[in-house]
């Protein structure tokens, strides 16, 4: 018996999308995978609206905008950069869902919809850059990309080596959420908020684009709290969420709520930019729509959570 439709944000992390190999067939090769986990929602009767990351591929634009830019053919400026990463990745996820529906025999379209986010013109975010975009690069590496790019700025992340990092702002709504919610009621999988929305500010009549890369997770959540969703759920590398990650002592949480979290938040169980912002959007989505639930697992254990529910679910108490 097919269980009761859900409507259901889904953010897709890194692994969903990229390996070493940063080409464009080696990704489209991850999103076949990719799409066939998310087939099995739709088999189950659930209504799926996507979304993805785009760090490393937004920065690999840039880069590649840089490198080939004259006077007649200028670089594009970051918030286009993000509206264009939407598309060929938008693109990836039209096609490899595509394939992944009609091999399971469901009829259903996927349109991907450029979406403008909301962000406030005075976020502290625009003064202090933290989002990590593109390639790792070692000490030596970073010290010829300073050279060449003076304007940039680059941290040292979690002993991966360096990343340059640009502004995230928060955000605070979003343009397109009702043509979102029209084609999830028209049966279209929607793809949405990728790359975490481009960045816009609200000036009079007008929006405006600003230079910056905002958090696709907190993007999810935006979008799933406006569009009402039963569920928002981030897929990433790992099955559940963990306190004393990586140590002896590990211990994995299926069910929590946002007392819990935040004490385990206060005793910093969770990295910042990576888990962190994860448990973050869930706690706002649980707490700003109380009928949803939040869950954090892998695309690996989707059979499990459908079968189950295995995987941390998060709610508001
Ligand atoms: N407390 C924790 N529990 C589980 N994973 C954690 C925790 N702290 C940090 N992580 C790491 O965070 C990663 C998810 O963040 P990240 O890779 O940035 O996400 P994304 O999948 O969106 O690209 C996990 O794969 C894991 O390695
Ligand atoms: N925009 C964004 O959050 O991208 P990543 O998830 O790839 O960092």
């Amino acid at each position: 018996m097919k269980k009761m439709s859900r409507k259901i944000v889904v953010a897709l992390g890194g692994n969903a999308i990229l390996s070493d190999d940063a080409s464009a067939a080696a990704q489209q090769e991850a999103l076949k995978a990719t799409a066939k986990q998310l087939v099995k929602f739709v088999q189950q009767g659930d209504q799926l609206v996507v979304s993805h990351g785009n760090g490393p591929q937004v920065g690999n634009l840039l880069l590649q905008q840089a490198a080939g830019s004259t006077p007649k053919n200028p670089a594009m400026p970051l918030d286009t950069a993000v509206a264009m990463t939407q598309g060929s990745m938008g693109y990836w996820l039209e096609n490899a869902l595509g394939t992944a529906l009609a091999d399971a025999g469901i009829q259903q379209d996927v349109a991907t919809v450029v979406t403008q986010v909301l962000v406030d013109a005075d976020d502290p975010a625009f003064k202090n850059p933290s989002k990590p975009i593109g390639p790792f690069y070692t000490a030596d590496e970073v010290a010829v990309e300073r050279q060449n790019h003076p304007g940039y700025t680059y941290v040292e992340d979690a002993g991966r080596g360096y990343r340059r990092v640009v502004a995230s702002p928060k955000p605070t709504g979003i343009k397109e959420a009702n043509v979102v919610n029209q084609l999830v009621a028209a049966n279209v999988i929607p793809v949405s908020v990728g790359g975490g929305g481009v960045p816009v500010v609200q000036e009079g009549h007008q929006l405006v684009g600003r230079e910056a890369v905002i958090d696709k997770d907190f993007a999810s959540e935006k979008l799933a709290e406006l569009i009402g969703a039963d569920l928002l759920i981030i897929l990433t590398a790992v099955d559940h969420v963990f306190v004393n990650f990586n140590q002896p002592n590990q211990k994995q949480l299926t069910h929590v709520t946002v007392a819990e979290l935040n004490d385990y938040m206060a005793d910093g169980q969770f990295a910042k930019g990576s888990m962190l912002p994860k448990i973050q959007a869930a706690i706002d989505f649980v707490q700003n729509h109380p009928a949803g639930k939040a869950v954090i697992t892998s695309l690996d254990n989707v059979d499990q959570f459908l079968k189950t529910g295995d995987g941390t679910i998060i709610s508001r108490n």
